[in-house]
């Protein structure tokens, strides 16, 4: 075996000889550089920094003879060209994930290469020769990262892919593709290996940018180095309400006031409000433009707004093409004025104009030989202003106060506190997006994909937002709808997505927990059962032996009791309780969060506070039970301070003799 890792140690060394030389080829463009393609360097520094740690984890020997490095991206000699390390997304660097000895796929050794720094600490081999058994592939290294302990930050799972994960990281399908699966089952990981994987096969995806939508900045942070890790440093991450970056948050929603906001019909009712803000008038419009009074007729006014919305334009834009409609009408109408006058004031030869008022050919033909200069074009000598003098009329009109006081009363430009004019709440974050859309104040970015995670929670004006944000609609969902705690939330995907995209979205699921021991999640399914029969748990790859337990204390005595607890609860930790006891707790050698903000992140022990409250304080309240409930890698313990909710009396208690 020593001769085996040396040997690996000395084709680890070229790898890390070869990313040296392309750091420093970067830093030196980096300093060198225009500051236009700054950025770019900066960004290859930071791509060959990310990938430095555990560049290299596998190795395939083909059964053609080729021996295969896979890494966390593709490198090659410089002399030739030579391919020196496989980018794990390469077609051929698959069979690491997929083959198995009863399907080798072509491969006759597969081998796991730990590392430590630059130093070859391990090597796992398992040679695939057409004999064995299916199952879950590097059985080993699989364990060994699903038990170590958390950090605050979401590792990669690029070394220890499984095969129903790879499927859908591989999937080529570029629309719609929602991945549903329990808690733990590696949805998020799978979602952001997806990015990697699509920015690699799609070139193009680069320049129209990915977006990454979570639940919370805590939560953004926690995957925030996933992408990196992978050799992918261009991802914009954002929760709904950043993507509004112009409202801040005044006030939180009632359940009811949330459910309602979320829903689709809102948009009818801001598109209606809007309309509303043109207003015909019931009696003619009187203006006064240089010492002429002007009439608008509501008809006349009628007929321009309908002119003006035919285009479909948003509320502002409309607006200015009624106000080209009415200054047409304006203009003309002075015009007509002028050439009256000029009637009067040129003598008999005009007697007897027109009966329209308007000039006739013969009197235009006696004012050109008087010395009159006469438009004659287009449509024939029908106007005693040129182009510019007509051009001209129509500025000054635009530009007078009084014109504009006008038209403001019938068409007046928007902006979006002057339609939403409540304090704003989380729901009306969507709204408020909306109304920037029907009004065109709204900034029109837009991007090549986006990933939802934790896409249950998001209400129908949400997914209005995030598809606009998504012309081309290629989106990677990931959700669990047993999970869902928002009023808005999801029951099903198709009505949520059926508006978009009909019925072209697929579904991959995930039935595997990599988090959640059995016997914590023992507990957690029959809080799933108890409210959802429906849907199937998922099943955990190990148990630890430790079963969950729970302590009875009283409200007073919740901090001491969380304080005892804490001390025999190991490794990263978290309090997830009640907004109204986490104020309390706040000394506390942990990390205090609510249920809601504990979606999507992990901890090795788990301290759950007032399962009744918990369950209690929302319509949904045993999902975010369940969601609580889930978090754990090792440990649960859960704190009841009165009688312990139904669902989880089959939790040993503490000091209970029976239990
Ligand atoms: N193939 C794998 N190899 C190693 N670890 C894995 C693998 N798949 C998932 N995990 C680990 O399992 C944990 C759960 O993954 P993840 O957070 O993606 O699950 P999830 O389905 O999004 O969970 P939840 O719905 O509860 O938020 C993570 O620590 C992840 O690294």
């Amino acid at each position: 075996m020593s001769a085996q890792i040396s040997l690996e140690q000395d084709h680890l060394a070229t790898l890390y000889a070869r990313l040296d030389e392309l750091h420093a080829d970067a830093t030196r463009h980096l300093s060198d550089s225009d500051p236009a393609d700054r950025a770019w360097w900066a960004g290859e520094v930071a791509r060959l920094e990310a990938v430095a740690d555990g560049l290299c984890f596998g190795r395939l020997d083909l059964a053609d003879g080729r021996r295969v490095y896979i890494g966390r991206i593709g490198l090659f000699r410089e002399s030739d060209d030579e391919p020196l390390l496989i980018d794990w997304r390469a077609p051929v660097a698959r069979p690491f994930y997929t083959a198995t000895a009863a399907a080798p796929e072509g491969v006759l050794r597969r081998r796991r290469i730990t590392t430590r720094g630059r130093t070859v600490v391990d090597l796992n081999d398992e040679v695939l020769d057409g004999t064995g058994g299916d199952g879950l592939t590097g059985d080993a290294a699989l364990l060994a990262a699903v038990t170590a302990g958390r950090t605050a930050h979401m590792s990669d799972i690029v070394t220890t892919l499984q095969a129903e994960q790879d499927r859908i990281i591989r999937d080529p399908h570029l629309g719609v593709l929602v991945v549903q699966g329990g808690p733990g089952t590696g949805k998020t990981a799978v979602a952001l290996h997806r990015v990697a994987h699509l920015l690699y096969t799609h070139q193009h995806l680069r320049s129209r940018g990915v977006l990454v939508v979570g639940p919370s900045r805590i939560f953004l942070e926690y995957i925030g180095q996933v992408l990196p890790g992978l050799g992918e440093n261009s991802v914009v991450t954002a929760t709904i309400t950043e993507l509004y970056p112009k409202a801040s948050i005044e006030r939180p929603d009632t359940p009811e006031a949330a459910r309602r906001k979320g829903e689709a019909a809102m948009a009818g009712k801001l598109a209606a409000a809007v309309r509303r803000r043109v207003t015909i008038p019931d009696d003619a419009v009187v203006i006064e433009f240089e010492r002429e009074v002007l009439r608008l007729d509501p008809e006349e006014c009628r007929k321009a707004v309908h002119q003006s919305r035919r285009a479909g334009l948003p509320h502002n834009q409309a607006r200015l093409v009624f106000q080209q409609e009415i200054i047409a009408l304006l203009a003309a109408r002075m015009t007509a004025r002028m050439e009256a006058v000029v009637l009067t004031e040129t003598g008999e030869a005009l007697d007897g104009g027109d009966p329209s008022g308007r000039l006739s050919d013969a009197d235009l033909r006696a004012l050109e030989a008087a010395g009159v200069v006469v438009d004659w074009s287009d449509t024939g000598p029908r106007q005693l202003l040129d182009k510019t003098d007509a051009m001209n009329l129509r500025d000054s009109l635009l530009a007078d106060i009084g014109v504009q006081t006008a038209l403001d009363s019938i068409w007046p430009a928007l902006s979006v506190t002057d339609v939403i004019t409540w304090p704003i709440s989380p729901a009306d974050i969507p709204l408020l997006d909306e109304v920037a859309t029907l009004i065109g104040t709204a900034d029109g970015a837009t991007f090549g994909h986006i990933v939802v995670d934790e896409a249950q929670e998001l209400s129908e004006m949400a997914w209005r937002m995030l598809m606009r944000r998504c012309p081309s609609r290629s989106m990677t969902i990931v959700g669990d709808l047993a999970q869902t705690s928002e009023p808005a939330g999801a029951t099903a995907w198709d009505p949520v997505l059926r508006p978009h995209v009909a019925d072209r979205w697929k579904l991959a699921e995930l039935t595997v927990n990599y988090r959640t021991p059995t016997e914590i999640m023992a507990v957690a399914n029959r809080v799933l059962a108890a409210h959802q029969p429906g849907i199937q748990p998922s099943s955990s790859i190990r148990s630890t032996g430790t079963l969950p337990w729970r302590v009875r204390t009283t409200p007073d005595d919740i901090p001491i009791a969380v304080t005892t607890q804490l001390r025999t609860m190991p490794g990263r930790t978290a309090v997830i309780a009640p907004h109204h006891h986490l104020r309390r707790l706040s000394d506390a050698d942990a990390v205090l969060i609510t249920p809601t903000e504990a979606k999507g992140l992990e901890f090795d022990s788990v301290l759950v506070v007032d399962p009744a409250a918990i369950l209690a304080s929302s319509p949904r309240g045993h999902n975010d039970l369940y969601v609580a409930l889930t978090r754990a890698t090792h440990r649960l313990g859960i704190l009841h301070p009165g009688p312990i909710p139904l669902e989880l009396d089959l939790v040993p208690e503490l000091g209970d003799p029976s239990g």
